[in-house]
This record gives structure tokens, sequence and C-alpha cells, in this order.
């Protein structure tokens, strides 16, 4: 079998918060194969931006503790020195955040930011500016010379986050990191975006972790889904497996509490509760379940294994709460929050 691009195996990371180790990840699995968009979703503050920097060795390691084993094209990722890490951040990865703005250098013109991350010594030649220019005009900037002289407050958020993406395909990388890449954008500009990763994704034939929170840019984007909550994959399948036959209550639950999927005159359900605080995970539990007010206390309490259950092709689950997790509509209307 081919080799995985990323391949990461019981990734736990903790961080020290006022003076002890805290988890934020359980051992989280999961793989990106060459030319494969793999979304990871979840609501805020379960643990998907930290999976993501894990990858892109940007923990603090006087205040991060990461095991594991993340390894792309082969090559373990954890353990690295920062300089290690130099050699493939931006170079077979590239990454694309939500803010470009915060991104990026507002005293730089746009031409030299792009050839800044390329890796080559002499960033002053005519190749360089010549691929500046190509890059820009790849990501669809019209005028790419005169773009190339602005600085990233004269241009608009769709333009900046065109910028970024030119940034992140300078190198061409083999992953691409793209953590809610249109969340602050319009509407419009967000379809726009999405159709250039998309047609990058394909000309390059990258494997790209895309971070949302939101269900429609999965179904327009990834070929898999993974479900992350309270710092653990619940559920992965082949994205239309997910969205037609989700099986764990968290996967049933966002897929109900997703505003694109309101028919009119249907009021929006909300998931109830939170996501736990990092000190009150027991990740031997399915931390889920706690926020279903209708399930019996056994099943609430129960002890559920690390390994996720196959219960399709490609498509796996963890713990067994999804046997029989049925949505109590008689009382969901006092347990919306
Ligand atoms: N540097 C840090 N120090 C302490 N706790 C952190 C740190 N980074 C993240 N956390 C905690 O780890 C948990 C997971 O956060 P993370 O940002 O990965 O979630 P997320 O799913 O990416 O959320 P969002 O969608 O809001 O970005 C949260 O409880 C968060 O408070």
């Amino acid at each position: 079998m081919a080799e995985k691009l990323l391949d990461a195996q019981d990734v736990s990371v903790e961080f020290k918060i006022a003076g002890e180790y805290q988890k934020a990840l359980h051992k989280v699995n999961l793989s990106i194969n060459h030319g494969e968009v793999l979304a990871l979703v979840g609501e805020s503050g379960s643990g998907k931006s930290t999976f993501a920097m894990s990858v892109m060795g940007l923990h603090n390691p006087d205040q991060t503790k990461v095991t594991g084993s993340i390894k792309l094209n082969g090559n373990e990722l954890i353990g690295l020195t920062e300089r290690q890490f130099d050699q493939y951040r931006g170079v077979s990865v590239g990454m694309i955040f939500q803010d470009p703005l915060s991104s990026l250098n507002p005293l730089m013109k746009i031409g030299d930011q792009i050839a800044e991350a390329m890796t080559v010594h002499d960033k002053h030649t005519q190749q360089v500016s010549n691929r500046v220019l190509g890059l820009l005009d790849d990501v669809g900037i019209v005028d790419a010379k005169r773009v190339a002289q602005q600085y990233p407050h004269a241009l608009s958020g769709g333009m900046r986050q065109r910028v970024m993406i030119a940034i992140a395909l300078a190198n061409e990388p083999d992953l691409i990191i793209a953590d809610e890449p249109t969340t602050a954008l319009d509407v419009t500009i967000q379809a726009q975006i999405l159709d250039l990763i998309k047609e990058i994704q394909q000309k390059k034939n990258a494997g790209i972790l895309l971070i949302t929170h939101d269900l429609g840019v999965v179904a327009e984007m990834a070929d898999t889904v993974a479900v992350m909550y309270a710092g653990q994959i619940v559920e992965k399948a082949g994205v239309e497996e997910l969205f037609n036959h989700p099986k764990h209550p968290y996967t049933r639950s966002l897929l109900r509490a997703d505003p694109s999927d309101v028919k009119p005159g249907e009021t929006l359900y909300a998931i109830p509760g939170t996501v736990p605080a990092l000190k009150d995970m027991d990740h031997n539990k399915d931390l889920f379940l706690q926020r279903v007010p209708w399930l019996d206390e056994s099943v609430v309490n129960a002890n559920v294994k690390d390994e996720l259950q196959q219960v399709g092709d490609h498509h796996y689950v963890r713990g067994t709460a999804w046997q029989n997790f049925e949505f109590n509509d008689v009382t969901e209307g006092e347990n919306q929050v």
C-alpha cells in the first residue's frame, strides 16, 4: 500500500495550566492520503486547532507535552527541534488560517511576502519575481503586478485570503492545513475561496486537513470526515456515509444543529450544555453522553475503549452508546440552551 501522506497515531497533547499538565487531546489517530481532503469537525474547544498545531510543531515545548507519532511522508515529526521543524513547515506543509490580516506582515509588500516564503537563497532574481506573479495568478488575482506592490491593508478580506493561499502554495507543499479558511469572509467570497482551494488541491494532488465547524463546507470539500469531541475522535467516515448514516450521538447532534439544514418554520436544534473543561475530562468515558439529559446514568458513566469500532466500510465510531441512541423529541424543547 502506498505510504500515507500524514499518519498520526495515538497523538495526545497536554498543556501545563497553573503548574499542572492537563490533557487536551487523547490518543488521536488520523491519516490523510495524497490528494485526500480530510475535514476535522467539532464544536469550539474540541481540540481541532490543538491537533493542527501539533502537526505544524507550533506548541510551546516548555508548556506542552505532545506524545504519540505524527509521520509526514514517513518522517516522524514528534520530537523534532524548532530548527528541524523549519525544514518542512511552509515547505512540505502549507498553512491557511482564518484571519489573513494577522498572519500577513502589514509593513511588507505582498510580492515580497510571497517571495519571502519561498525556499530559495536569493529572493531578488527575475525567476522569483516571475514565480510570485505566477502564484498570484494561480490564486485568481488579476493585475498581479500591481497587487504584488501593495500592502495587506489595501486589499479586501477575500484578496488577502487569496494571498495567504499563494503563500501556502509557494513551495508546492504536499499537505495544506486550512484552519477555518473562510469563516471570516462573506458568503459569496467563501464559495470562491473554497473553489480555489479545491482546484489547487486537485491540480497539485495535495492532501488537505480542513478544520471547520461549517458542515456546508464539509459537504462541499471533504472526502473523509473526522468528528472530534473533547480531544478525541468519536467518528470517522467518508463524507456521504457520515452525512447519510451518522452513528455517534455527537455527530448526530452536530448534524441536527446545522443551521444550513433548517427548513422554514422549523426551530434550530441546539446541543445542550458545553464541551467540558480540560480538568473535567475523563477520557475513559464517552464524554459527550454527559450532555444527553435523557440517557441512563449507567450509559453515561460506562467506560469506553479508546479504539474505534468499525461499523461499515471506512466507517468507525467510538463506544457503543450509538446503538441505542434516540433523540428524545418530547423533552427536547426543555433541554435546549
Ligand atoms: N496554549 C494553550 N494553553 C492551555 N489550554 C489550551 C491551549 N490551547 C488550547 N487549549 C485548550 O485546549 C482545548 C482545545 O482547544 P482548541 O483551540 O484546540 O479547540 P478547537 O476545536 O480548535 O476550537 P476552535 O474551533 O474555537 O478553534 C480548549 O479547552 C482550549 O482552551
